[in-house]
Order: structure tokens, then sequence, then C-alpha cells
């Protein structure tokens, strides 16, 4: 594919000579989209790696600060918009009328909470961070030893969205495909899954390191499931709403107050909505690419048998003693 082509994240124009020198010394690897280089343990497209140097240099935390990370397709809009979605409900009912738009039928989660290595420090290498008010919502898809670096002691708390590898797998060839407009070969994706080179891989330490982290530090660290924000939507958005500081009270539980808010981000709400189906993200994805079925377990519509195996071994190999189960 033509480098002009490929949205700016996956592209390699943006380039620092400090990163220039920086990445020839990297362990490196090609896959269908271009070549990636590992850096801390992670693999990054060029343009996002220098996003993710940008960050390492520039960011400073503030104690109030929510990082909500994943690794993508795990359910990182969804995450996005529960939490934009509590926030929200905080504010002064009277100060707004009938007519105000909620934030999210104005723009997709992904514009309102942006990525440190995607909107924010890929584009500048000293983002405008004052228009954020407290607490400023950030995410990202780095992993957790990569981003405690940067926070060093703040107590500024995160929430990682963990999903079952498989469905993750098919989640992102659809959105592949979607993205680049043609059909990706689904073996050497499941390859490169499995190996663990792909964009933020490996997938393995990714989910581990934060597993690792809420374990050790859950009051800074939120572990939270795919699967289980599925089935039992109410109770997962109660216990992030406590987790981030801003729970229901009694009175918000009895007048259905967290029922509306797991209807405002449901999939099929958000999908619906006029600006997710008109809008990009500042990397020319359509936001429409984001929202696809959300449905656990649709692997099994995709995987052979022999795939599914291969995932259950390495499951076994890599998580073995550390507590976490798919
Ligand atoms: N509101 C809501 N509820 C439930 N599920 C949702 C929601 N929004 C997005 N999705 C599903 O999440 C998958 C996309 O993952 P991410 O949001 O992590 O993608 S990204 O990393 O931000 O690119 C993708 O999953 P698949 O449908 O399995 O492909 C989306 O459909």
């Amino acid at each position: 594919m033509n480098e002009k082509e490929l949205p700016p994240h996956l592209r390699e124009d943006n380039l620092s000579e400090e990163t220039k020198t920086l990445i020839s010394s990297l362990p490196w690897n090609k896959d269908f989209i271009g070549n990636l280089y590992k850096y801390k343990g992670c693999w990054y497209y060029p343009n996002t790696l220098q996003g993710v140097l940008n960050f390492e240099k520039g960011f400073k935390p503030q104690e109030t600060d929510i990082i909500l990370a994943s690794f993508p397709k795990s359910g990182t809009t969804w995450l996005k918009a529960l939490t934009i979605a509590l926030f929200e409900r905080l504010k002064n009912s009277n100060s707004s009328s009938d007519d105000d738009l909620h934030p999210l039928q104005s723009d997709n989660p992904h514009g309102i909470v942006p990525f440190f290595e995607f909107n924010l420090y890929l584009k500048s290498s000293t983002p405008d961070l004052t228009k954020f008010s407290s607490p400023r919502v950030f995410s990202t898809h780095m992993p957790f030893h990569t981003l405690r670096l940067t926070l060093k002691d703040s107590p500024c708390k995160i929430v990682y969205v963990c999903r079952n590898v498989k469905d993750v797998f098919v989640s992102l060839w659809y959105f592949r495909c979607a993205h680049l407009e043609k059909e990706v070969d689904m073996k050497s994706l499941f390859e490169s899954l499995c190996e663990g080179v792909g964009s933020f891989g490996p997938f393995w330490e990714h989910v581990l390191s934060y597993w690792r982290g809420s374990l050790e530090d859950p009051k800074q660290i939120l572990f939270m499931r795919y699967e289980e924000m599925k089935s039992e939507p109410s109770a997962q958005v109660k216990r992030l709403a406590e987790f981030l500081g801003c729970p229901f009270t009694e009175e918000e539980e009895e007048d259905g107050s967290v029922d509306k808010i797991v209807e405002l981000c449901s999939l099929r709400n958000l999908s619906g909505m006029e600006v997710n189906n008109s809008g990009k993200t500042f990397n020319t994805v359509p936001y429409f690419t984001f929202f696809r079925k959300g449905e656990v377990g649709d692997f099994k519509n995709h995987l052979t048998p022999e795939m599914e195996n291969k995932i259950d071994m390495i499951i076994e190999e890599k998580y073995k003693g550390s507590g976490l189960k798919f």
C-alpha cells in the first residue's frame, strides 16, 4: 500500500531525527500494513511510536486524571462512552435545557476522550491540554509497564477493559478490513496475534501488565471485562462509578439512572446516532467502524477448531499461575 494512503498513525512520515536514530536500533518486523518496531516490549507502527515517545517526554499527570486503557478492540469505545455519561450526569441539570445535546450526541467517544498516542501526542509533541477540565479523562492502548513510567507515582486512576482474545481477534480482523477497505488475510493476522507481533502486541503481556497492576493496587487500577459488562451491565456500571469516585446515590438507583446510562451507551443506541454515522477520527477512521455486532462468542462463527486450540494452548502457557482466566 502506498505510504500516503495509510492513515497517519500507521505511517512513517512524522518522525523526529531522534526517533529515526532510536528505531534504527530497535527490533523490527513487518506486517501487511508496514513496519513495526518493538519499544519497551511492545510493537508499534512508526508514527504511533513517535506519539508514545512524545507522551513519555511531555505528559505531566495530575492527581485527578483518569486513564482508560485497553488492548485494541476490547471495548474501548464502550468504556469511554460510559465514563463520559457517568460524569455528565453530575453536571447541574438546571443549567442545561432539554434542547442541549448530550456530549455523546455531539461527538464519538473517541473524539471526547483522546488517545495519548494518537489524537494528542501524535499530532503534536506539546499538545494543548488546558481545555480539559478536572478530572481529565484520557485513553491509551499502551501496556501498563510503559504507562507507569510516565505516571511515576501519580495516584491517578486507570480503568482497563479486557476481552476474550478470540473475539478481539475477530473484531480486529473486521476493523482492519473496513479501515483499509480490502479483505485482510485472516490467517496471517491470526499468526501475528498468536506470535504477539502486531500493533500494541503482544496481547498476552498487555493484559498481564494491567492484571498484575490491578492486583498490586486495586485502588489505582480497575480491571473490567467486556463479557461481564455484557452479562451484568448495571452492576458493572455501578462498579465503574464507585471506582471513579462518582457512585450512584440511593435516589439515582431508585429513579432508574443506572439503566438510563446503560441504555444511552448501548451499541444499538450509539451506532444509531447521526454523529457516529458521519464523522471520522483525526486519523481518518470512520466512526461507524467502531461499532459492529458487539457479541460475546462471535469467534465461534470464524475460528476453526485448530485456531481455537492454538489460542487455548497459549492462554494456558501465558496465564498459568497468574489467576487470570479466560
Ligand atoms: N457500546 C458498545 N457496547 C458493546 N460493544 C461495543 C460498543 N461499542 C463498540 N462495541 C464493540 O467493541 C468492539 C470495538 O472495540 P474497541 O471499542 O475497543 O475498538 S478500538 O480499540 O477503540 O478501536 C467492536 O466489537 P465487535 O462487534 O465484536 O467487532 C464493537 O462492536
